[in-house]
């Protein structure tokens, strides 16, 4: 089997938001498919009225097919400081055509306030390595490990893009999605991420510096999040970018024509343009812009998030010894 769905970029490319149907009938929600997480949590009707503002929400007692996981809780927090917790069904999941029955749905009964802020997410779709998942007492897989045994081959892939819809891809790898060849390289996924080392980077039409940035392949983020000395040799090379600490990141004139910035993946360079690195507004007067790349201090490691990988066509590799494959585009 295989599956093909849509990524819609919101409020300047920060998220992805893919519909995805649950249940029986078909409930559909548009969720946050997060690589940097493994859970698949939804506001549903056991969500606090006041907690949901706009956002569609999962009735499982409306679905012929959801089962109740009698005493399993979840609860994760986020690097953004965002939260949820709540209880789990297990129902059937459909996304693209490819429907999985079974699937652990986390139901929200608590949120965060900055998810009640984002009316246009129903919730996240967690692609990182089950043993992060954070059902209790029972662990439960992610979508992809429930897919897996029916999938035509074990990869799902992300093609998201610079202001436009993008797609997902499960089971298969379209080869008219990318230029060129493939580049695979090792993922440690000992801490439940998709973590990889990239060898170098370069600066717009600069040589490559060897320095290696490790850090994992993140969906759910929005920007490239590396080590702050690479974070200031990208801003030396523009003149008015300054480090804003209200904004606690670096800003720029939004009328600035930025570098590019490439990262190494095994012998082969993905190239970032620059105005994919002109984040966003600070201000209503537009005058000054959020950078694109900002630092991972604090982090422990660096974070490939949707700056980076919306350069590319990645695949995600979930074989015996998973792997990261990237390409240009
Ligand atoms: C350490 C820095 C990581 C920050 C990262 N969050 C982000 O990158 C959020 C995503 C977002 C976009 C739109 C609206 C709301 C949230 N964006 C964000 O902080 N910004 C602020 C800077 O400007 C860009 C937008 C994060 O927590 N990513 C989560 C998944 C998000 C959680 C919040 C909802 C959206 C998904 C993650 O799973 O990818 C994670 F790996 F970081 C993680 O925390 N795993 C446990």
């Amino acid at each position: 089997a295989t599956g093909s769905v849509v990524a819609t970029p919101a409020q300047y490319d920060a998220e992805y938001l893919s519909p995805v149907s649950i249940g029986t009938p078909a409930q559909t929600l548009m969720l946050d498919f997060d690589t940097g997480s493994s859970d698949l949590w939804v506001f549903s009707s056991e969500t606090p009225k006041s907690s949901v503002q706009g956002q569609t929400v999962y009735n499982p007692s409306k679905s012929s097919t959801a089962k109740k996981l009698s005493g399993a809780t979840w609860k994760i927090s986020y690097g953004d400081g965002s939260s949820s917790s709540g209880s789990v069904y297990t129902d059937k999941v459909t996304i693209g055509g490819l429907s999985v029955s079974n699937v652990a749905v986390e139901s929200a009964q608590k949120v965060s306030r900055e998810f009640t802020a984002e009316a246009d997410l129903d919730g996240l779709l967690g692609l990182a390595f089950s043993s992060i998942n954070t059902v209790q007492p029972t662990q439960q897989k992610t979508f992809f490990d429930m897919a897996k045994p029916s999938l035509d081959s074990a990869v799902f892939t992300a093609d998201l893009k610079y202001g436009k819809a993008g797609k997902y891809n499960f089971g298969y790898i379209d080869d008219s999605a990318y230029n060129g060849s493939l580049t695979y390289t090792a993922v440690d996924s000992s801490n439940g991420w998709w973590m990889f080392t990239s060898p170098g980077y370069a600066v717009g039409s600069g040589t490559l510096d060897s320095t290696s940035i490790t850090g994992i392949a993140d969906t759910g983020t929005t920007l490239l999040l590396v080590p702050s000395s690479v974070v200031t040799t990208y801003y030396k090379q523009i003149r008015n970018a300054r480090y804003d600490s209200s904004q606690a990141g670096y800003v720029f004139p939004c009328s600035t024509s930025l570098p590019s910035f490439t990262y190494a993946v095994g012998n082969s360079q993905i190239v970032i343009p620059g105005k994919y690195i002109n984040f966003a507004p600070v201000d209503s007067a537009g005058s000054s812009c959020f950078g694109g790349i900002q630092s991972d201090e604090g982090i422990g490691f660096s974070i490939f998030g949707d700056v980076a990988l919306k350069a590319a066509f990645v695949v995600f590799d979930g074989s015996q010894s998973p792997r990261l494959g990237f390409a240009s585009k």
